[in-house]
Formats: C-alpha cells, sequence, structure tokens
C-alpha cells in the first residue's frame, strides 16, 4: 500500500498512472477482493449465488443509476457514448437478462428481500456520488467495481463451470469487451485525475478505497 499523495509517488513509480496511484493506495483490501474466497467458489461452480444474486440485484439497480449520472456528468460526447453504449447494451440489455434468468432458475424472485447492510451501505455511497454529480467521483466508484471484477473473472482458468448461473457471470466480467471497458474507466482517472488539485485527488482516493472496502465486504457477506 502506498500512502504518498500522486505527486510524490508518481516520481518513483514504474507506472505512474493514476488510476494505478489509486488501486495500490487501497491495498490490501484490493487484493482481497480479487483473490476471495466467493469470487474462487464461483470460478469452482459451487458458491451460493441465490442468496449473493438476490443483493446484488439490488446493487446493480443503484449502479445503473449511476451509469446514468456519469452520461450527464461527463465532459466529452466521446465519454458520454462509451458509458451510454455499455449502460445500454451490457447492464440494460445482457446483464438485465441473466438476472431474470438466473433467479428463475435458482427459485423464482423473491419476495422483496431487505439489504444486507452492505449492499445499503453500497447504495448509500452510489448514492451519495450520483447526486454529487462530480464526474472523477463518480468514475472512482464505477472503477472499482468493475475492474475489481475483471480482476477475479480474469484469473479463471478453463474449463468454466458448465452451470450458466456461474459461466456467464464470469463471462460478463471478463474477455475483451469486458477488459476494454475497465481500460476506458482507468484512461477517464488518469486523464482527469493528475489535473486535480491536492484535495481533489483526496476525495478520488477516498471514495475509491470506501468502494474497494464495500467490495471485500460485499463478498463476505456473500461467504457468510
Ligand atoms: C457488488 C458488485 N460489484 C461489482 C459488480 C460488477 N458490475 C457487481 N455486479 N456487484
Amino acid at each position: 500500500m502506498t500512502t504518498a499523495m500522486y505527486d510524490e509517488w508518481r516520481t518513483t513509480a514504474a507506472e505512474p498512472r493514476f488510476s494505478e496511484w489509486l488501486r495500490l493506495s487501497s491495498e490490501p483490501d484490493w487484493t482481497e477482493v480479487v483473490t476471495h474466497p466467493f469470487a474462487s467458489a464461483i470460478v469452482r461452480g459451487d458458491a451460493d449465488m441465490y442468496r449473493y444474486l438476490v443483493q446484488d440485484f439490488q446493487f446493480v439497480d443503484a449502479f445503473t443509476a449511476l451509469l446514468g449520472a456519469a452520461v450527464a456528468a461527463a465532459n466529452s460526447f466521446g465519454s458520454r457514448v462509451a458509458v451510454g453504449r455499455f449502460l445500454g447494451m451490457t447492464v440494460a440489455d445482457t446483464e438485465a437478462g441473466y438476472f431474470a434468468r438466473a433467479l428463475a432458475a435458482l427459485g423464482g424472485e423473491p419476495d422483496p428481500v431487505p439489504p444486507e447492510p452492505v449492499t445499503e451501505e453500497f447504495r448509500s455511497l452510489m448514492d451519495e456520488v450520483r447526486r454529487g454529480q462530480e464526474y472523477p467521483l463518480i468514475v472512482a466508484v464505477l472503477c472499482v467495481a468493475e475492474w475489481s471484477y475483471l480482476g477475479w473473472a480474469s484469473r479463471v482458468r478453463e474449463p468454466l463451470p458448465d452451470d450458466f448461473v456461474y459461466r456467464e457471470w464470469i463471462d460478463l466480467h471478463s474477455g475483451p469487451e469486458f477488459e476494454g471497458w475497465v481500460g476506458f474507466l482507468r484512461r477517464e482517472l488518469d486523464r482527469l485525475g493528475p489535473g486535480l488539485d491536492e484535495a481533489g485527488q483526496g476525495r478520488v482516493l477516498d471514495v475509491f478505497r470506501r468502494a474497494t472496502r464495500l467490495e471485500r465486504r460485499f463478498f463476505d457477506m456473500a461467504a457468510a
């Protein structure tokens, strides 16, 4: 973990990307997410997906709203198009379809299930940055959610589990298209972060760290 601020860290860093500074400054939580036992259980095909997906369905609702906020808050047409495309083509289409089929296969749509405390806290963080409409903070939360999932899902070795509930969840978070999306989010942070003053960079880091910790706690909740 680095505790140095970005301008000091980048003078000695091998890869002085702003997004890399955020990630390194979020250890050990980052590594605990991408190597989490629950993620390993998804990869093996023996995780309790129902309990996890019921909570994640509530996460994804706030996440979708956050993507909409990113479209509104972005500072270029190219960025709006990239986020809007992912929102429309992946989250509102492939991922929404996955949730409907997976929850049906696992036992049907649940009666409204109360959010677990970590789900509630994650939704609150997303709502906070959505209402604040500051694009760098919005991208920081999106980037944690997607980059950390790419981290565990791309550790998978063939063959994938036969059961579509596991296989499609892994597919949704790995492969060239998803890597391209995560690459875009990282480049947005790399583009915007260095131009912020130290206080602004500290606020992006604070949000990035809080989101990373919530990812770890979300997997802890699912594994309990
Ligand atoms: C909690 C959580 N974090 C991230 C992702 C990936 N979109 C997700 N579905 N759920």
